[in-house]
């Protein structure tokens, strides 16, 4: 279904459009007053007198022209690249606030650098269309149109052979239009993975090192960057090919023009000054319709940027727009949940109280961090029901879902900006005050002051300049100051040494004072004392209760538990 989303409407660009004609129009006529001259010097003087009255003014005429040509251009540049720009830049945003409304499964098979590509790559084709593309392709057809129409008009078998090399021309693009957008398609596909090769040596460096594969992987990378080299040429030399050949076929009309007048002109059939406009003012043609031809095949690409443009606006967001109710139970009823076609969470039926702790724990891979993402609402199940105070989350406004939870990740990210707008995103409303209390709450404030720059020491990209702890902490301090009433821990502190865990373990012992609070926890022993325990196994929940409860029934939580006791006095050996 095509949603009611539009990057801008085509009466926008009218403007631009007449302005261009008229500049193209204005254009012609300085060659009409050429024509004009000429005829009159060598044909029509009859060895009289100069009339230099009349040679002032067709030259007058000719500077006028010219003036208005350059100031039509000039105002319709102003239009154009005001509206490209304009409209891209909206486009962009519009896109980008739609994406972060689709539910991530929307976005699965998408890499990053897919998306990149069509925030930046496509639009800036949909820019150059608006601005470059789109008005020479119509102005050089309306003035193209208008002079063939005249010139037919003025003698039928000139303008025949004149404009014999359109249609050809015409067909010819028509016929390559679906090879140059798979040409170009296969071009972008490539420049695409190429990012992508680019993005993950970089930011797989660490790894690549301590396995000694930055050769490989640099190896990898030479082939994708060379790739791209090849299908970028490929591409040009394609494109490049098909203008110049359709221009060629399209300036046939010339010497055919040419030829047809000379021979009628010589058998008294053609007036002299209906041949003069013809090779002065009706050579002029052929510009206009060959920048309609060459523009029309930048069209072409530029409908294949605004295919991809679309779909991913065509996507659609979350539906809901209930707020939530002022209670914070769960329930989860008879839920079940695939990726694409792998199921991995099946017939969850769960009541999470107010103001509880409840812990999922089970094996790796059972299903425990996808529960949590759908209790957060970043996916909606395939079956069954999620309800936040009675209200079900598939009819809940996706923002306000968000206003409800504080989600605490195994890695924390941060933003490269300071400790100071980390701590406070996403809350503009607080005071200095505020985040400096959250940041003690944390266990932050001591790490952070002891840097020079304190809270304005600049955090690198991803947090990289920070230890894993010292991010964790921030990102508690965070979620802190959010102060939402349902806490997500998803395995918060599995990353970090003996020293950090039990600090940050503090830190959230502040965090989750008087919350309702989920936490998915690998190491049973920090939750012995939830309020109930949930145990997942291959994507269902086969325990559920308090931990001596669970200790009583000799089940997967006594397994896990023993074999976790055992483990701790694991011991590395060469
Ligand atoms: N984005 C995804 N796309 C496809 N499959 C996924 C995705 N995320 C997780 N899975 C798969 O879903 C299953 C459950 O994963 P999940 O992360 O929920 O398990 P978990 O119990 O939290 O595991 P762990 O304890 O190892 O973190 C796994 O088989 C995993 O490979």
């Amino acid at each position: 279904m095509i949603r009611n989303i539009t990057l801008g409407s085509p009466g926008n660009i009218s403007k631009a459009l007449i302005l261009n004609i008229l500049a193209s129009v204005a254009n012609l006529i300085p060659f009409i007053a050429l024509a004009k001259i000429v005829e009159y010097l060598f044909l029509n003087r009859a060895g009289g007198a100069i009339d230099t009255g009349l040679l002032w003014r067709s030259f007058c005429v000719m500077a006028v022209f010219l003036i208005a040509t350059w100031v039509f251009e000039n105002l319709a540049a102003k239009y154009t690249y005001e509206l490209g720009y304009k409209q891209a830049a909206d486009g962009r945003i519009k896109l980008a606030d739609h994406i972060r409304k689709l539910p991530l499964g929307a976005l699965a098979g998408k890499s990053s650098s897919e998306i990149f590509d069509t925030l930046m790559n496509d639009f800036f084709k949909i820019e150059t269309a608006i601005t470059h593309e789109l008005p020479q392709f119509f102005s050089g057809l309306c003035v193209a149109i208008l002079c063939s129409v005249l010139f037919l008009l003025i003698d039928l078998r000139m303008g025949i052979a004149m404009l014999v090399g359109l249609p050809l021309a015409v067909v010819l693009l028509r016929l390559m239009q679906n090879f140059q957008q798979r040409i170009y398609l296969k071009a972008k596909e490539i420049n695409i993975k190429e990012a992508e090769g680019i993005n993950e040596y970089i930011s797989t460096i660490k790894t690549l090192k301590a396995y000694s594969s930055v050769e490989d992987s640099f190896n990898l990378l030479t082939g994708d960057i060379e790739n791209v080299k090849k299908t970028n040429i490929e591409h040009e030399r394609g494109l490049g090919s098909l203008i110049t050949l359709s221009g060629m076929i399209l300036r046939i009309g010339l010497p055919l023009m040419s030829l047809v007048g000379s021979y009628l002109f010589l058998a008294g059939d053609l007036a002299i000054d209906t041949f003069l406009m013809f090779l002065f003012v009706g050579t002029r043609v052929f510009d206009p319709l060959e920048l309609a031809l060459a523009n029309y095949a930048g069209l072409q690409e530029a409908s294949v940027s605004g295919e991809r443009i679309l779909n991913l606006l065509n996507a659609e967001p979350m539906p809901g727009q209930e707020g939530l109710g002022a209670h914070n139970d769960i329930d989860i009823d008879q839920l079940s949940f695939s990726y694409c076609d792998s199921s991995v969470l099946e017939d969850i039926t769960l009541r999470i109280n107010e103001n509880e702790l409840t812990a999922f724990v089970g094996p790796s891979g059972s299903g425990k961090s996808t529960l949590v993402k759908l209790i957060s609402r970043f996916y909606d199940p395939d079956q069954g029901t999620i309800k936040v105070g009675g209200i079900p989350l598939a009819e809940a406004d996706p923002s306000k879902v968000m206003e409800k939870f504080s989600v605490v990740f195994q890695e924390a990210y941060l933003f490269k900006d300071t400790i100071y707008n980390n701590i406070k995103f996403g809350r503009e409303d607080v005071s200095e005050e505020e985040v400096i209390r959250a940041a003690k709450m944390a266990g932050a404030y001591d790490f952070i002051m002891q840097k020079e720059k304190g809270f304005e020491t600049m955090v690198g990209q991803a947090g990289a300049t920070l230890s894993g702890g010292e991010k964790q902490r921030i990102s508690i301090a965070r979620a802190i100051l959010k102060d939402a009433p349902i806490i997500l821990l998803d395995e918060a502190t599995s990353f970090l040494d003996p020293e950090n865990e039990r600090i940050v373990q503090q830190a959230i012992s502040n965090l989750i004072k008087n919350k309702t609070v989920i936490v998915v926890a690998h190491k049973l022993r920090s939750v012995v004392g939830a309020d109930k325990i949930v145990v997942l196994n291959q994507g269902r929940v086969v325990e559920v209760g308090r931990h001596d409860s669970l200790m009583e029934k000799d089940g997967l939580y006594k397994a896990l538990w023993t074999y976790q006791e055992k483990s701790k006095t694991w011991q590395m050996t060469a």
